[in-house]
């Protein structure tokens, strides 16, 4: 049941397959004699360094996963010189998460009660966080078919959102809110002086949209297939995201990125940073804090290995022409 809910995605799945589907079409078109020597994989994002532009994803529920929990995910990610991104549907406290780790970023359902979700925003900046990221694909919950068949609905007893207490203590459900807005947007911007970044986008259209709301950061995301079955793969999307953004703000993007040369592929077709969600909670379920250092390091060594062959130093070297479409 819980392996389901890390793998499964929303109705038929057709977005979960069709975000790797989507690379399996893609082709590196490398250059040569490009005298790259040591690749340079380090990072800037937000004022923070780090030694990969890949990153760790929001995913709710670690001690489903693992006992060590969102604790070890945070040790991991640290280790490997990474960002993780801590869901609101973490299941421990995030100061005991950043007393593991860190760098961290927080993820955000805003909540219909705005008093608490500032409070929630207030509690993430305290801890430590330095950035947060606003989920704004999940305006209703996406139907799970493998939750439904089994029935998946609660955590079992001892463990909670915890970071859904309120003043009393009490653990509140996330909701998901169908009248947010961009007004509510800007609001976050009065609570908080964090980096904002909005996580969901696929439009150009709300790419523009976010960049003149001042958003300081766009993740294109389906949410892992999740949320809207249908939905176009990510890669697909970015380009156009990328090009309305035109280098004024950060660009991410996740789902389905599970080797060095997606990662390159998405670096090349205008991202900045990328975000693996599955394969780290793989990585801890088999491994904890350790697995999750070595597969965020695989990654990046994988990287660095497809870099070297593609003639690229840097990053920023990577351009949308080593890209191709399979014939
Ligand atoms: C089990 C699971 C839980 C997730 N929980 C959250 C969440 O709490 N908040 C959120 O914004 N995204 C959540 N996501 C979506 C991820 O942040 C990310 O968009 C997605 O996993 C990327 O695709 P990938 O798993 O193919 O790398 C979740 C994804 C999974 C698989
Ligand atoms: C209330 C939990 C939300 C988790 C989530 O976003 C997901 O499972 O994709």
């Amino acid at each position: 049941m819980h392996a389901d809910f890390f793998a499964g995605g929303a109705g038929e799945e057709r977005t979960l397959r069709g975000n790797l589907a989507a690379y399996d079409r893609l082709r590196i078109v490398p250059r040569v004699l490009r005298a790259t020597g040591e690749r340079d994989l380090r990072t800037t994002l937000f004022g923070t360094g780090l030694s990969t532009p890949v990153l760790v994803a929001p995913t709710a529920f670690h001690l489903l996963a693992h006992p060590g929990g969102e604790a070890a995910t945070a040790e991991g990610a640290a280790a490997a010189g990474t960002v993780m991104v801590v869901s609101m549907a973490a299941t421990q406290p995030v100061e005991a998460i950043a007393a593991a780790g860190g760098p961290l970023w927080f993820q955000l359902y805003p909540q219909p009660d705005l008093a608490f979700t500032a409070a929630v925003v207030k509690r993430a900046e305290a801890a430590g966080c330095r950035a947060l990221v606003v989920t704004v694909d999940s305006p209703v919950f996406g139907r799970r078919e493998r939750d439904l068949r089994n029935r998946f609905t609660d955590l079992p007893d001892g463990l909670a959102c915890e970071n859904m207490r309120d003043a009393t203590g009490r653990v509140r459900t996330v909701e998901m809110d169908a009248t947010l807005g961009w007004d509510r947007l800007a609001r976050l911007r009065e609570v908080t002086g964090l980096p904002l970044l909005v996580k969901g986008i696929l439009h150009p259209a709300d790419a523009r949209l976010a960049v003149e709301h001042g958003m300081d950061g766009v993740i294109v995301s389906n949410h892992g297939g999740r949320q809207l079955d249908g939905a176009i793969a990510t890669i697909d999307a970015l380009p156009a995201v990328a090009e309305t953004v035109g280098r004024r703000v950060p660009v991410l993007v996740d789902g389905g990125i599970r080797r060095g040369t997606d990662v390159l592929i998405a670096l090349a077709l205008g991202a900045d940073a990328v975000l693996v969600g599955r394969p780290v909670l793989e990585a801890l379920a088999a491994g904890g804090a350790r697995g999750v250092q070595r597969r965020l390091e695989r990654l990046t060594a994988d990287l660095d290995h497809a870099m070297a062959l593609a003639g690229a130093k840097r990053p920023a070297e990577l351009t949308p022409d080593l890209v191709a479409v399979a014939g």
